[in-house]
């Protein structure tokens, strides 16, 4: 079987390839190597934010790496102090500034902040919609958005966000959130998509990757994309980022996604913060 990457379709018309490479926590210096790496191993798909402070670093790799702007589709989003209209207009250019593109493929909203500015991210989004109908973004999305922040998007606002980005694992399905998407057509992107590694030594993943002759992070990845749902693994280790690359060329049988999605712990299993309750003051 050919490791083919699929183009998903968005629900504006546009498409995204539904495995791509994670940035979280890769330092500058090191983001042009592993970017670099990712790239000519054949991630077309780069998921960075201005909260992680590489932004200068990926478009860097991206202009550097010989490919053209429009064969690599690149995400980041809105930093948490940034909400109020005007600064959310400012923070996107100094993000296009940061990156040297002219476009950007897809922008999130990273957190729906429930108490900060009022609750207000209606009015944030209505930005990201204006930044969409300027051309300047193809496709908006939100990140860490409960079913009831989408529900209030749902009757205030125009435009159906394209995407959700959510931690979701074996350990945290999420199930509530991603149904909703898939109901309201909103795709599912799966962040933290192996929980920083803490599902690896699991004994039913360990099982699972023998029987089917893969490593466990291939197995998790594979589930993950089974689901229909978006990925992007981070690895600064260049075997890894080849390994995790390869997830399109085998198959797991209905039980061995059942014995996965049955390692769900609910609550317990969130490895990151509670958006109900996850909030941010600026300083
Ligand atoms: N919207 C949001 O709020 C959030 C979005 N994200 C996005 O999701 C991306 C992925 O999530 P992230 O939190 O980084 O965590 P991941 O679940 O991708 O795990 C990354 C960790 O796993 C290790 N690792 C990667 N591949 C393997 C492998 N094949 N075998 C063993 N260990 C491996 C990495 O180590 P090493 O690098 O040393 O190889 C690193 O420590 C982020 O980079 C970011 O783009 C993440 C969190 C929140
Ligand atoms: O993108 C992010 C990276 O991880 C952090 C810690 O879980 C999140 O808060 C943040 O949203």
């Amino acid at each position: 079987m050919a490791n083919t990457i699929p183009d998903i379709p968005l629900n504006d018309g546009n498409t995204i390839p539904q495995l791509g490479f994670g940035v979280f926590q890769i330092e500058p210096k090191d983001t042009p190597a592993a970017v670099g790496k990712a790239l000519e191993v054949g991630y077309r798909h780069i998921d960075t934010a201005e909260m992680y402070g590489n932004e200068a670093e990926v478009g860097q790799a991206v202009r550097t790496s010989g490919l053209d702007r429009g064969e690599v589709f690149v995400t980041s989003k809105l930093n948490n102090g940034f909400h109020r209209p005007d600064d959310a207009r400012k923070a996107f250019e100094s993000t296009l500034q940061a990156l040297k593109f002219d476009y950007l493929d897809l922008f999130l909203i990273h957190w729906p902040l429930p108490t900060l500015y009022g609750g207000d991210f209606v009015s944030t989004w209505k930005v990201l919609e204006e930044l969409q109908r300027d051309g300047r973004v193809r496709s908006i999305g939100v990140s860490n958005f409960q079913v009831a922040h989408l529900e209030r998007l749902a009757a205030e606002a125009d435009v159906v966000p394209a995407v959700n980005q959510i931690e979701a694992h074996p350990y945290f399905g999420n199930e509530e959130v991603r149904a909703y998407g898939k109901v309201h057509n909103i795709l599912t992107e799966a962040w933290s998509p192996i929980a920083q590694g803490k599902v690896l030594d699991d004994p039913t993943l360990v099982d699972i990757a023998n029987e089917v002759g893969r490593t466990t992070a291939q197995v998790v990845l594979r589930w993950h994309v089974q689901r229909g749902d978006i990925v992007f693994p981070k690895s600064t280790t260049p075997k890894r980022i080849e390994e995790n690359f390869q997830i399109f060329d085998f198959e797991l049988d209905d039980a061995a996604m059942d014995r996965i999605t049955n390692l769900d712990k609910g609550e317990a299993g969130r490895q990151g913060p509670n958006p109900d309750t996850f909030d941010y003051v600026p300083s």
